[in-house]
């Protein structure tokens, strides 16, 4: 059947009140309402299987850690599971002693004194009686008239009072009783308030203090009209009815037209004590009032709603198992998706929001002021009610920029400039696109990871970057200005494709010298269109995090661009990789020129290609100067051989050379010991030096190490004297098997014929120990210059 043309030929509207100097509009709320939860009883009733005794037992405890001091616990007269329940809870001692438990009977004798049987033996109980007062159940439901309907609402209560009283003689039980005028919302005003005046009287005992205040309690059994006219109800009945002090006025909205909040929050407002309802709304038909999204809002105005949900996943968690009734994903403050923002303009605001706060945090830090919470589209923070940021922001095709640049910061801490996060948005967008779901934070990630060949093992690309070494020198260009006077060279080893080689370069910036080296190497040619850079983390663990677009070169009219990403300790190795990190993605899989390792060793050959050759093959990372002396030796022994030599020729080269690897030298270091002196400033070696089978005892001081040990093999030196020029280490092989390469160039000079000779050399030496490397490659230095050492 289709809905009706007219429905006013078959729905009423509500009849609205003419409340004169109506004052709830302009209350505010400031104290959150007495709350009484009637999950055991209204919200039971609704289910389809009503809760066991086990149910409602972990229930009913779950009600009392969140704070709950009013309990709704059953309706004893329906079942022996209900009062089954009430004989549980007292027998076990299971009520805390500020905890009031509510039972609830209809005006009938025998289920009276059934009801009031269950709560025999408890300390604090409320007897809470109801009869139907509107027109429609007057008629149809009781066939009474107002005067029996009064009359039976008088007779129940007088016997609740009768049978109370003997129950407290008997038991010690404290009573309060508590009333309700069903389907108060469809009764007339006047007779609503006549019905529970009698009800007063019959009671006799209502007082002023807390525990002897009636409970006269409002239900909107059937919301029929909207939440102005249930607080224009209310606050007509609160004014009308007699000894008000005496009363606690509670209300009872059911959500029919889904205003049962407004309801409540309105009715409040008119005057009402009291608010009756279920955790996340469950309860008849469309449900009872939800008291965690009421208590929340409160909660969100700055108000303690005096119940706690802070752990509110553990909540939905009992009280879903025990009704069987999921939460709606939407559900206010409890629905999976309510701190979720898919879209891209709430994306975008929440990340510029939560950026603002935290200086706006600081700054009230700083001078001791409140740290208001103001996130857009975010009414509360979900870390207070136990939930994580993790969900506020998910992607799918309708998100942008903003939000995935906040996952990216929030898992990777990069904080990608605006036109990088573009660029890796259109990244993400076509996966969303094309695969039409959700873009799972893993997903974003790994392509994150992937697309910027970041995060080392499977993610890296064709060059990767694995050691440096930047060294400034004057321009050679007199014409240049102040502050540009310096070049910048650059030295490391590069894996490509596989393979470690030396490459250098010069520019007047760590990254110009990368790139200029890439383009001196590999033909690899681009230009720096835009770098920034943040610290990454916070302390000593502090890391560097650069971000490079590179473009090709010439006149900048292309719109191709490639962005990358580095992080290191360091902030030019941070750039450094950023710049590998954009050109693996802007060389794609396009053919490098290849390292020739068995050809052309010849005058051809450049210096880093020969120490290409000794990284490869020995792992050792020569310094510069010692590149280009070996390099000469190349040269020499190059020509002798037409210019030719197999890549073994250089190694075994390199290796007689410098007698690297030797395992029998003519001079070694018997026993050493480095001691501290002048308070540390100073070093005192000691030790014992064997030349040729030849035991010297030997000791020295200098400024470090190296320098107390030239010192002790000084004055055992046959002429002349020694120093060193340069020294510089690195570490060789991995894990437990690491040792300490050390590098030294040591310089003899010697007085022949009235003029100084100078020659020096170089020594490599490994050991475990950094200094026992340090000393052997001196001792290596000595022996490949010839020097003597008397004992
Ligand atoms: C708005 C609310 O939520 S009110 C609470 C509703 N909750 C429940 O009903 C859950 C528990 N109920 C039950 O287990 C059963 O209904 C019982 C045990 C209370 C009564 O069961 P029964 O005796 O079989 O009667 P039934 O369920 O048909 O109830 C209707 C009878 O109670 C009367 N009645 C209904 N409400 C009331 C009341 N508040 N006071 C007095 N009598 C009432 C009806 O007029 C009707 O009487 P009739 O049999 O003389 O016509
Ligand atoms: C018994 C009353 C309070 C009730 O549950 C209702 O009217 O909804």
């Amino acid at each position: 059947m289709p809905m009706l043309a007219d429905p006013s030929q078959r729905y009423k509207p509500y009849t609205p009140l003419q409340l004169e100097n109506r004052q709830w509009p302009s209350k505010i709320l400031s104290k959150p309402p007495i709350w009484l939860s009637t999950d055991l009883r209204d919200g039971n009733q609704a289910l389809a299987n009503p809760m066991t005794i086990e149910q409602k037992t972990i229930f009913f405890q779950t009600l009392v850690k969140c704070g709950f001091k009013e309990i709704e616990v059953a309706y004893p007269a329906a079942s022996d599971t209900d009062f089954g329940f009430v004989r549980l809870l007292i027998g076990k001692n299971l009520i805390p002693d500020d905890v009031w438990v509510q039972v609830l009977t209809p005006a009938r004798e025998d289920l009276i004194r059934r009801t009031i049987e269950s709560v025999s033996g408890c300390k604090k109980a409320i007897l809470h009686m109801y009869n139907a007062t509107c027109p429609t159940f007057r008629q149809v439901v009781f066939r009474n008239s107002r005067e029996e309907t009064v009359e039976l609402a008088i007779k129940h209560t007088k016997l609740v009072r009768q049978l109370t009283d003997e129950c407290t003689a008997q038991f010690g039980t404290q009573f309060r009783y508590e009333y309700s005028p069903e389907t108060f919302s469809q009764t007339e005003p006047d007779f609503a308030v006549q019905i529970c005046d009698a009800v007063k009287t019959a009671w006799g005992r209502a007082g002023p203090a807390h525990d002897d205040r009636i409970i006269f309690n409002l239900p909107a059994t059937v919301e029929i009209g909207p939440p102005n006219h249930y607080a224009d109800l209310v606050e007509h009945f609160c004014s009308k009815i007699s000894e008000r002090e005496n009363i606690f006025i509670s209300l009872h909205p059911h959500n029919d037209r889904g205003t049962g909040i407004a309801a409540a929050e309105l009715a409040q407002l008119a005057g009402a004590d009291r608010v009756e309802g279920c955790l996340f709304g469950n309860g008849e038909r469309t449900g009872n009032v939800d008291l965690v999204n009421l208590a929340l809002n409160l909660y969100t105005q700055g108000i303690h709603p005096e119940v706690d949900f802070s752990d509110i996943d553990a909540i939905i968690d009992i009280v879903t198992k025990c009704n069987d009734i999921p939460i709606h994903p939407r559900h206010p403050y409890a629905g999976e998706l309510v701190f979720t923002a898919f879209s891209g303009s709430h994306q975008d605001a929440i990340k510029k929001g939560f950026e603002a706060q935290a200086i706006r945090w600081k700054e009230a830090e700083s001078i001791g002021e409140k740290k208001i919470w103001d996130i857009p589209y975010l009414p509360i923070d979900p870390a207070d009610i136990g939930c994580s940021y993790e969900a506020v922001i998910r992607v799918n095709s309708q998100s942008g920029k903003g939000g995935i640049a906040y996952l990216v910061k929030q898992h990777l801490g990069l904080d990608m400039p605006r036109r990088m996060q573009i660029a890796f948005y259109l990244v993400i967008q076509a996966i969303a696109d094309l695969e039409a779901r959700e873009v799972t934070i893993e997903d974003i990630t790994s392509t994150f990871r992937k697309a910027y060949h970041y995060g080392g093992g499977s993610y890296q690309g064709r060059l990767v970057l694995k050691s440096f070494r930047l060294m400034s020198e004057p321009s050679a260009d007199p014409d240049t200005n102040e502050g540009e006077e310096e070049r910048r060279m650059f030295d490391g080893s590069i894996y490509v494709d596989g393979t470690l080689r030396i490459l250098r370069g010069e520019g007047n910036g760590p990254l110009s010298a990368l790139l200029n080296a890439l383009k001196t190497h590999l033909r690899i040619d681009y230009s720096i269109k835009s770098y920034s850079e943040h610290t990454l983390g916070e302390g000593q663990t502090a890391k560097a995090a650069s971000y490079v677009e590179l473009v090709p070169p010439g006149p900048r009219s292309t719109s191709e661009s490639w962005w990358g990403v580095g992080v290191d300790s360091d902030i030019a190795g941070s750039g450094l990789r950023a710049v590998l990190s954009a050109v693996n993605s802007a060389i794609g899989d396009r053919a490098l020129p290849e390292l020739k390792l068995s050809v052309g060793f010849g005058t051809s050959s450049g210096q880093s290609d020969v120490a290409s050759v000794i990284v490869n093959s020995l792992h050792l990372e020569l310094p510069r100067r010692l590149q280009a002396s070996f390099f000469e030796v190349v040269q020499r022994t190059a020509e002798t051989s037409d210019g030719e030599m197999t890549y073994t020729d250089v190694v075994e080269l390199f290796k007689e050379t410098y007698k690297y690897g030797d395992p029998v030298g003519r001079y070694s270091i018997q026993t050493f010991k480095m001691d501290n002196v002048e308070n540390g400033t100073r070093k005192a070696f000691s030790g014992v030096l064997e030349v040729e089978g030849k035991q010297i005892p030997i000791s020295g001081e200098g400024n470090g190490p190296l320098s107390a040990f030239l010192s002790a093999i000084h004055s055992h030196v046959e002429k002349g004297t020694l120093s060193i020029r340069e020294y510089s280490e690195h570490a060789i092989g991995e894990g437990t098997e690491v040792k300490a390469v050390s590098y030294v160039e040591l310089v003899h000079e010697v007085e022949v014929e009235r003029k100084t000779k100078k020659v020096s050399t170089w020594g490599i030496a490994a050991d475990t120990d950094i200094t026992g490397s340090g000393l052997m490659a001196v001792l290596a230095a000595a022996e490949n210059l010839g020097l003597k050492f008397n004992a």
